[in-house]
């Protein structure tokens, strides 16, 4: 056996041992399964071999009564089996949405656990097609399969075992058949798992396409793309059905070849057989219950084949879908969390044991709570989004509670990537974050996004009403919170015109709001999260200029009180920012109030007077 194909098989193997985790909970069902169809699979051998003693007892004697006790026992014999198939079945039905219920929760569970740079390497519909392509064919073949499989195999063997019983030498024969047939499913699987492989490999590729141009319908319309992508699709669509033409041609030969095979060894066995009768060297019983066999015989080889192509498709997905759950989800090793807060008689910073409208850090190694304040420092923090491409380097600077930083720069600079920073969606090389003098590598993820609340350009909406995606800031919102976070952020009086209010469905990411809206929807879910440090990246997008100064309406209220951080990209909005930092291909550049800075005659003033372009 050559190396790649011994390595194959051991990746078969050790797929299918990581798989036995979700089989684990149903084996003993899964055992009577196998059971059931075990006896469905001795059934049919003991029926075919009792045509021996059938023929031989009653029929050549002409025993009538004789002849109808057995056939009342046959009777009984493959009712039992009908009934062995009918009760595993209905028993895998159940087993296999156990299971691969078990299965898309962890593949969810695990997939929402990962990083953002996976997200960033993988295409949203690659990532989609685990959860319909590569489940589904797990789904097929564990609802067929398995039950199957067992049946072929017993019958299988048993046939082997009965075949030689009534005769070696045509056995003999037959068992050369059989080996064929066994060299051609093996060659065949082997080629046929490789296609299935890459089919599932493309249509993951083609789902992700077909995604993205739905996504990105205006674009595509305005920059008139549609023979392009049409092109695009062409060549992915075309992959995917070479892929799938010779996977299905490779497995789709293999019925018709085990068949007729399956019909030269009966033919032979059928006319070397007839001769022996003639020569008195077996009985007509023996051979009428032998070519039973051999005619059965290929029937569950067949079977068997056909399962296996199935098995080996969701083996391709079992191992698509083990390398999203090995993937390493992001690393979360801190311990410090926030907790409700209040000060005791000594005037020392405690845990409450309800909310009383503060929180506090609470450390393993300190009795007493960190205030939770909102100053957030970066020490010569150095960022790349791969390791040999720096995005920023060295970067310094420090935002005390209640102060409003504002980032500009051209587009690039690394405004957004700071922002990213903060909120440990990436991990940093070098240098230290900290926040109210916590390195925020000891905070525990949750609690640190918890504390700080991002309002992004492109604003994300959820299927569900208005109330929802405002109640997404904080899911313990009353709705009078809610009603008062769109007050706060000017969104009320939109809400309110809207046919059904707060009610409002929101359909397709918000498709049916203005882009203003859906800005002013997302200043309020930050408002009702109420967090001491907000970021807010200013929408760059022309809105009309009465939703505009509601947007500005709104951020200005909701900054009050807070540190924040804001991407600015008009430099208008930044006038009353405590420190401006001016970014420049990852360094900070310049910084300064905005008065500060236009005395120093540098890179802002020349942006603030139009003689630089801000983005
Ligand atoms: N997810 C990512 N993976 C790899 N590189 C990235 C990623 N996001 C941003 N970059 C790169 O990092 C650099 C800084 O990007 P960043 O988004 O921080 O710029 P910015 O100042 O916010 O720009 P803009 O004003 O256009 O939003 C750019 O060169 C960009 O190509």
């Amino acid at each position: 056996m050559d190396p790649a194909s011994k390595d194959k098989k051991k990746n078969i193997l050790t797929t299918l041992k990581k798989f036995t985790r979700f089989l684990e909970p149903s084996k003993y069902i899964l055992f009577l399964i196998i059971l059931l169809s075990g006896i469905s699979g001795l059934v049919g051998i003991t029926g075919s071999f009792l045509l021996r003693p059938i023929i031989n007892n009653y029929i050549v004697p002409g025993d009538v009564r004789g002849l109808g006790y057995a056939v009342a026992v046959l009777t009984v014999i493959y009712l039992s089996g009908a009934l062995s198939t009918l009760a595993g079945n209905r028993l895998m039905v159940r087993v296999t949405q156990k299971i691969i219920y078990e299965l898309r929760m962890d593949l969810f569970h695990h997939v929402d656990s990962l990083p953002l740079s996976y997200y960033d390497a993988n295409s949203d519909g690659n990532i989609m097609s685990y959860f319909t392509n590569d489940i589904d064919t797990i789904e097929n073949a564990l609802n067929s399969c398995f039950s199957i499989m067992v049946q072929s195999f017993v019958t299988v063997i048993g046939s082997i075992i009965m075949m030689f019983v009534l005769n070696v030498p045509l056995t003999l024969f037959t068992m050369v058949c059989f080996v064929v047939i066994l060299f051609i499913i093996y060659y065949n699987s082997k080629v046929s798992k490789q296609y299935y492989a890459k089919r599932q490999q493309y249509s993951g590729d083609l789902n992700g396409f077909a995604r993205e141009m739905m996504e990105g319908q205006k674009v595509e319309k305005v920059f008139g793309h549609e023979r392009e992508n049409l092109k695009s699709f062409h060549i992915l669509n075309e992959d995917l059905r070479i892929a799938s033409t010779k996977a299905f041609a490779y497995s789709g030969v293999m019925t018709p070849m085990v068949v007729s095979i399956g019909f030269i060894n009966y033919t032979f066995t059928a006319s070397a057989g007839a001769l022996m009768v003639i020569k008195g060297l077996i009985d007509i019983g023996t051979l009428a219950s032998y070519l039973i066999f051999v005619r059965q015989f290929s029937v569950p080889v067949n079977q068997f084949t056909q399962q296996m192509n199935l098995f080996l498709s969701a083996v391709s997905g079992m191992e698509r879908i083990f390398t999203v759950l090995e993937t390493e989800p992001e690393i979360d090793e801190g311990e410090i969390t926030l907790s409700p807060a209040k000060t005791d008689k000594t005037g020392n910073y405690v845990k409450a044991d309800d909310f009383t409208g503060a929180w506090g850090w609470e450390t393993p190694q300190l009795d007493n709570l960190i205030p939770l304040k909102g100053d957030v420092r970066f020490h010569d923090v150095t960022f790349g989004y791969d390791s040999n491409r720096k995005i920023l380097d060295g970067i310094n600077l420090y935002a005390k509670p209640g102060q409003k930083i504002a980032f500009v720069g051209s587009t690039g600079a690394g405004k957004t990537t700071i922002i990213n920073l903060i909120n440990r969606f990436y991990e940093i090389y070098g240098g230290q974050i900290t926040y109210d003098g916590i390195d925020i590598r000891d905070i525990r993820k949750k609690d640190l996004r918890k504390s700080l609340s991002l309002v992004l350009q492109d604003t994300h909406l959820f299927s569900g009403t208005i109330t929802d995606n405002i109640r997404y800031g904080n899911l313990e919102a009353t709705d009078e919170e809610v009603r008062g976070a769109a007050m706060l952020s000017n969104a009320d009086s939109f809400i309110r015109r809207l046919p059904n209010g707060y009610d409002t469905m929101i359909k397709n990411d918000g498709d049916n709001l203005s882009l203003g809206q859906r800005q002013l929807l997302a200043i309020a879910r930050a408002a009702v999260a109420n967090p001491p440090v907000l970021i807010l990246d200013e929408a760059t997008s022309s809105i009309d200029t009465r939703t505009e100064e509601l947007v500005e309406a709104g951020m200005d209220a909701i900054m009050k009180n807070r540190t924040v951080f804001v991407i600015a990209h008009r430099l208008s909005t930044v006038h009353n920012a405590n420190a401006i930092l001016v970014l420049d291909h990852g360094h900070v550049v310049e910084r300064g109030t905005h008065d500060e800075l236009l005395a120093q005659k540098g890179r802002y003033y020349k942006l603030y007077h139009g003689m630089m372009q801000l983005t």
